[in-house]
């Protein structure tokens, strides 16, 4: 079957649903859209624009979209489905996998955190389920402004599981590049490690690239990192290389002083400006974060490996409070982060 004939069905498109299936739909693909109606009823009026980085700004407009609220509408005709969903939604989304595709359709996780494709494959048995890693970060416009506009605000080229040879063909497309990766374990991990930035972000309020041009966050990455690590490398676990740099370096280099900071890791610090974390989109959006795949993953690891992992505990126990205050970013400065206030440490 040739690329255009295959269907693609984005499952939970919100930032990089769109991001991913707007660049799909533009390289000629057929897509479906598989959207909440607030998002079905932004497109359906203004349509989507799809832009990044490098200057591409591309709109498809509402007539050319295909976007549907109704999993028998979106999910039968599938021959892959990339699920894009948040974490806390990879069951509810799996049951309608389970429900409405066709046994043969691929199932692509293209989800933070390390357990979602395992999480896939236990609900939907004998079907082929993919790891996948995203490793830019998707601004959406704010809600209400048309066209819904989804901005790639970093690069990096998506990876996905080796299994299906002509997957990465078939998503590789103009703005969106895609590999193939014979051990996507280490690579999840790899990205929980920057991942675990996510929180920092979300708690600080402040865009990616601010935060990590100051050491103060820095440094309580880098012991995140180091925590992370640990529990790692007695779990037996080695990440892969992700920002360009070796995990075990990445501590190092942040701690590095502002100045050889954003010399070194020019890599790093090529962000929009605007870009801040999928987290701190939750929390101002009053949602529950995901946070419990990403530092609670860490802490899963450290505590059955016995490692230490109290920073990575206590950033927690910072989003928790955030979280059920739902007042959105609370806007710290780090010097809360490493001595919080007493009525932020729940978990
Ligand atoms: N945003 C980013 O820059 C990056 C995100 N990621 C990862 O990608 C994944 C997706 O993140 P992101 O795109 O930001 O998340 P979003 O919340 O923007 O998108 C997910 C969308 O799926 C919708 N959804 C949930 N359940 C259903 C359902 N049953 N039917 C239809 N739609 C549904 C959600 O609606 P509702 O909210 O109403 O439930 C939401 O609109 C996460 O694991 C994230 O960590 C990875 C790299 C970067
Ligand atoms: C920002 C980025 C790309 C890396 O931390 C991300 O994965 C997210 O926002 O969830």
């Amino acid at each position: 079957m040739a690329n255009g004939e295959k269907r693609i069905v984005i499952a939970g498109a919100g930032s990089i649903g769109c991001y991913v299936g707007g660049c799909l739909a533009l390289a000629g693909r057929q897509v479906v859209l598989f959207a909440r109606p607030r998002i079905e009823a932004s497109l359906r009026q203004g349509g989507l624009r799809v832009s990044d980085l490098e200057g591409r700004d591309r709109l498809i407009k509402p007539a050319e979209l295909a976007v549907t609220t109704d999993p028998a509408a979106a999910l039968p005709g599938a021959d892959v489905i990339l699920v894009t969903v948040k974490s806390g939604t990879t069951l509810e989304m799996a049951a309608l996998i389970k429900a409405h595709a066709r046994p043969d359709a691929v199932v692509v996780s293209l989800q933070n955190g390390v357990d979602n494709a395992d999480r896939l494959r236990a609900a939907l048995g004998p079907r082929t389920v993919l790891a996948g890693m995203v490793p830019f970060n998707v601004v959406q416009s704010a809600d209400g402004e048309l066209p819904l506009r989804v901005h790639r605000a970093s690069d990096g080229k998506v990876m996905v599981e080796d299994g299906d040879a002509r997957l990465a063909h078939l998503l590789d497309a103009e703005g969106l590049a895609v590999e193939t990766h014979g051990a996507m374990k280490a690579v999840l991990w790899g990205k929980l490690l920057m991942n675990l930035n996510n929180a920092l972000v979300a708690l600080s309020g402040l865009p990616l690239a601010t935060e990590l041009a100051d050491r103060r966050w820095r440094l309580i990455l880098a012991s995140q990192i180091d925590e992370a690590l640990l529990a790692m490398k007695a779990s037996g676990i080695e990440p892969a290389r992700i920002a360009g740099l070796r995990p075990t370096l990445l501590p190092k280099v942040l701690r590095l002083p502002d100045w050889l900071f954003k010399l070194l890791a020019r890599r790093m610090l090529a962000i929009d400006p605007e870009a801040r974390s999928s987290m701190w989109d939750d929390l101002q959006r009053g949602r529950s974060t995901e946070i419990d795949d990403l530092q609670g993953a860490v802490l899963r690891l450290a505590e059955k490996a016995g490692t230490p992992a109290p920073t990575v505990q206590l950033i927690k126990a910072l989003v928790r409070a955030a979280e059920a205050e739902r007042l959105g970013s609370p806007d710290l400065v780090p010097e809360k982060v490493v001595a919080p206030p007493a009525g932020r440490r729940s978990t």
